[in-house]
């Protein structure tokens, strides 16, 4: 099991932010996170990645139990995190490459002196995901496309078992956003591919690789299972609160507001 929450709810101040939530993500699944702003998404992830303790229920991540094994560094090296949140964390100065070696030790920043076999894979990955030729440039001057390709090499340097892309494609224009989703498709076929947690509002992301979906509204899983029967537009219609029709086209899911023939005219 990569992940099992069992009854989980999350308390800030006076306000539930999580109530009650069951999820569990087996080996071989991968799965689309949807909610809309606020629903609870960002909160849920930190728990996931042992930043965020909950508060009430049970919670264990890649064989590991919160509570009772010890969750930080060791756990977070076997779990890959692609957010543009990360971004403004690295050092100024940092080369795309300084970056992508960061990630063998789950650390914003190099502290360590790679060894040869660690910066072969680095160049390996900076190749693979078409980024070696601005691999001696300065991160922070990257396109956002560029960084976000980067952040997926860092991300795979300690080859996770579960890799977490947080809303990966803000700022990412068409055509960067859909070679993006190329290099995530292809990552999911990779043998020993990590399981794949896909973060997102925006439902034509979906990729066919990812054949779970679990939709959070206000803090409480609506509906979870297969991604055919939740990204539906009767299903979606009921968790939008507005009547949606779903088309699907080359295996993604595209989504519009129904017009009633009267408007139509
Ligand atoms: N420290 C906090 N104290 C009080 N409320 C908080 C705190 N952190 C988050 N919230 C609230 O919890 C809710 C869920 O926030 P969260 O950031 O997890 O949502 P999200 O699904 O990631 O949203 P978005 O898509 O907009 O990033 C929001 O209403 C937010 O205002």
């Amino acid at each position: 099991m990569v992940l099992h929450m069992k009854d989980v709810s999350f308390i800030r101040g006076e306000k539930w932010i999580l109530q009650h939530i069951n999820w569990n993500i087996h080996e071989g699944e991968n799965w689309v996170l949807f909610g809309l702003n606020g629903a609870g998404k960002t909160a849920l992830l930190n728990i996931v990645n042992g930043y965020y303790y909950p508060t009430k229920g049970k919670v264990s991540v890649l064989g590991r139990e919160f509570g009772r094994d010890p969750i930080g560094g060791e756990l977070r090296k076997h779990i890959g995190f692609v957010s543009s949140s990360l971004q403004q964390k690295f050092h100024p100065g940092d080369n795309a490459f300084e970056v992508v070696l960061s990630g063998a030790y789950a650390s914003i920043g190099l502290y360590e002196t790679p060894s040869d076999e660690i910066r072969e894979k680095a160049i390996t990955l900076l190749k693979e995901l078409g980024c070696i030729h601005y691999a001696n440039r300065n991160y922070e001057n990257l396109s956002q496309g560029e960084k976000q390709r980067v952040l997926i090499a860092r991300s795979l340097m300690s080859n996770p078992s579960l890799l977490i892309l947080d809303e990966p494609t803000n700022g990412l224009d068409f055509i960067a956003r859909e070679e993006f989703l190329e290099t995530i498709e292809e990552i999911a076929k990779k043998e020993n591919a990590p399981t794949m947690v896909y973060v997102t509002h925006h439902i034509e992301e979906i990729l066919p690789a990812f054949n779970k979906t679990l939709l959070l509204k206000e803090g409480t899983v609506f509906s979870a299972g297969d991604t055919n029967e939740m990204i539906s537009s009767s299903k979606l219609s009921q968790f939008l609160s507005l009547d949606v029709e779903v088309f699907w086209k080359n295996g993604r899911p595209l989504v519009s507001k129904r017009i009633t023939s009267e408007k139509l005219f």
